[in-house]
């Protein structure tokens, strides 16, 4: 398997067959399975504090689309919650589905969500790159945060630079002043688990955090993302579009989710 896809031929079913964590102890993503999620009076609220002059660029990354941010100081990051000290923000992307019925990664009592926005960071305060960080347990802390659907008039900035990405020759643009904070619901009550990146190679190192609160984004800009285009589950001559990009629950292993609510 020359490289990894969604595709039956190289989708989550065979990633073990070239990442062999995709069997491991601690992956994702998961059922939330809200009733047997511990309440932690203990855990601190979510704090993130982003500088919109961090963001960098916006780029099809092959499997999603992915908004980049300098990552060389602590201009933008998040704190609080089940983590200890400040971790750094680095990346959003996105999940999704061929339909809007199902998409989102995680689950919630075994409810699908269509997508799911992944806010990811990394532990500069006690790793010296993220690339080191991302090899230890408590090296990454992503911020999920589901999305529903709702039938909006307004067209979010996003859309606007999706568009631009989509008739964009190249597959990258420069993208400047944005604060993905702007992406969270008002509520920032959290479950939280020791979990995996969901894609390739899969490595257990995320602190996951994900919202209760769904955002809503519309209709047509889910289908938006499934008309990016995608070169990894055909050939480059026949480039096609990223339909889906989302893998499916996996094992808790005797994990447990801790939810900073009653
Ligand atoms: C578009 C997906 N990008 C990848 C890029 N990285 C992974 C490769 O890095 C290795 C050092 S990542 O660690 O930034 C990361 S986290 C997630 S997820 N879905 O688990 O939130 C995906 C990705
Ligand atoms: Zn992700």
């Amino acid at each position: 398997m020359d490289n990894w896809g969604y595709a039956d031929h190289n989708g989550p079913k065979v990633w073990h067959e070239l990442f062999p964590l995709a069997n491991g102890e601690r992956q994702s993503p998961i059922d939330i399975v809200t009733k047997a999620a511990i309440y932690d009076p203990s855990l601190p609220p979510i704090n993130v504090d982003y500088d919109p002059s961090s963001v960098k660029l916006i780029m099809n990354s092959g499997h999603t689309f992915t908004v980049e941010f300098d990552d060389g100081e602590d201009k933008s990051v998040i704190r609080g919650g089940p983590l200890h000290g400040s971790y750094r923000l680095q990346q959003f992307h996105f999940h999704w589905g061929p339909c809007d019925d199902y998409g989102a990664e995680h689950k919630v009592d075994g409810r699908d969500y269509p997508a799911e926005l992944h806010i990811v960071h990394w532990n500069a305060e006690k790793f010296s790159s993220f690339v080191e960080a991302a090899q230890n347990p408590d090296g990454l802390a992503v911020l999920g945060i589901f999305l529903k659907v709702r039938n909006l008039i307004r067209i979010h900035l996003l859309s606007i630079c999706l568009i631009f990405l989509l008739y964009q020759d190249g597959k990258q643009s420069s993208f400047t002043n944005f604060d993905p904070s702007c992406l969270l619901p008002d509520c920032k009550e959290f479950w939280t688990y020791p979990g995996s990146l969901t894609i390739p190679p899969l490595l257990e190192s995320v602190i996951w955090i994900l919202l209760k609160e769904p955002i809503a984004v519309s209709s047509r800009q889910l289908s938006q993302f499934r008309s990016l285009f995608s070169t990894t589950e055909t050939d480059e001559s026949k480039p096609c579009c990223m339909e889906k990009n989302h893998r499916p629950v996996q094992p808790l292993k005797g994990r447990k989710v801790r939810a900073s609510f009653l």
